[in-house]
């Protein structure tokens, strides 16, 4: 099994790349698993409590449950993947049933700050953009499909997710193998990955 993290700041593009990865890959080879639906389970919260996270602290993921997660599926087990809500800010009772497959891709903005995790990819990425090309793509994002409205994203942007870029996702670049610049799309930079994960799959 081939185990690649893939972290950036917010909006860096992560999702798209793990998109534009897989798209040419062979069905059924490749599963992804997303930091976001590790999010700690706040059913005990209100959702005005809720609301008021630091969701881009580490603290706020569930790591023991993603790491032991990525060691079942190392192990050849299947795990029930949680599925989060960005409108309830909370998970919802789903899960999806997620089998171990030759390429595990984990993408999130916090999967390189933590180093149990760290230690369990075999490639590291980090996605680069510049931070006011990421703050345009999330407010464009964030209002069309996370329920959000401007002063919503704007807020959460100077009060946690910029300091917490700063302190705890950017120096993560240093672990990365690979760092991809994606200020605009990089179909280069994409062949790349897929060859190295092409090479595992044969
Ligand atoms: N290179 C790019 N140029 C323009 N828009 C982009 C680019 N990459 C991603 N986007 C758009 O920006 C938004 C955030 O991208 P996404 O892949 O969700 O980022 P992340 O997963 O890192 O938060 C999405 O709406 C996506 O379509
Ligand atoms: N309820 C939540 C949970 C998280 N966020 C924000 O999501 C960002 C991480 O996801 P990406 O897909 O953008 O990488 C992170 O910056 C959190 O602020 C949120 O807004 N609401």
């Amino acid at each position: 099994m081939l185990i690649i993290g893939i972290a950036g700041g917010t909006g860096s593009g992560k999702t798209t790349v793990v998109n534009q990865i897989v798209q040419e890959l062979p069905e059924g080879e490749v599963t992804v698993i997303s930091q976001d639906s590790y999010y700690r389970d706040t059913s005990h919260l209100s959702y005005d409590e809720r609301v008021k996270i630091n969701f881009d602290h580490p603290k706020s993921i569930d790591f023991e449950l993603l790491c032991e997660h990525l060691e079942q599926l190392r192990r050849g087990e299947t795990i029930e993947q949680p599925v989060y809500s960005f409108v309830k800010h909370n998970r919802t009772s789903d899960k999806v049933i997620t089998h171990p497959r030759k390429v595990v891709i984990v993408e999130g903005i916090l999967i390189l700050t933590h180093p149990e995790i760290r230690d369990l990819f075999d490639v590291k990425i980090y996605v680069h953009a510049d931070s006011d090309e990421r703050l345009i793509r999330r407010l464009k994002r964030d209002i069309a499909e996370r329920g959000r409205d401007l002063e919503e994203v704007l807020t959460r942007y100077q009060t946690t997710l910029k300091p917490m870029h700063q302190q705890f996702i950017e120096p993560t670049k240093e672990y990365a193998d690979i760092i991809i610049p994606y200020n605009r799309y990089n179909t280069v930079a994409i062949d790349i990955v897929r060859s190295i994960i092409n090479e595992r799959l044969v």
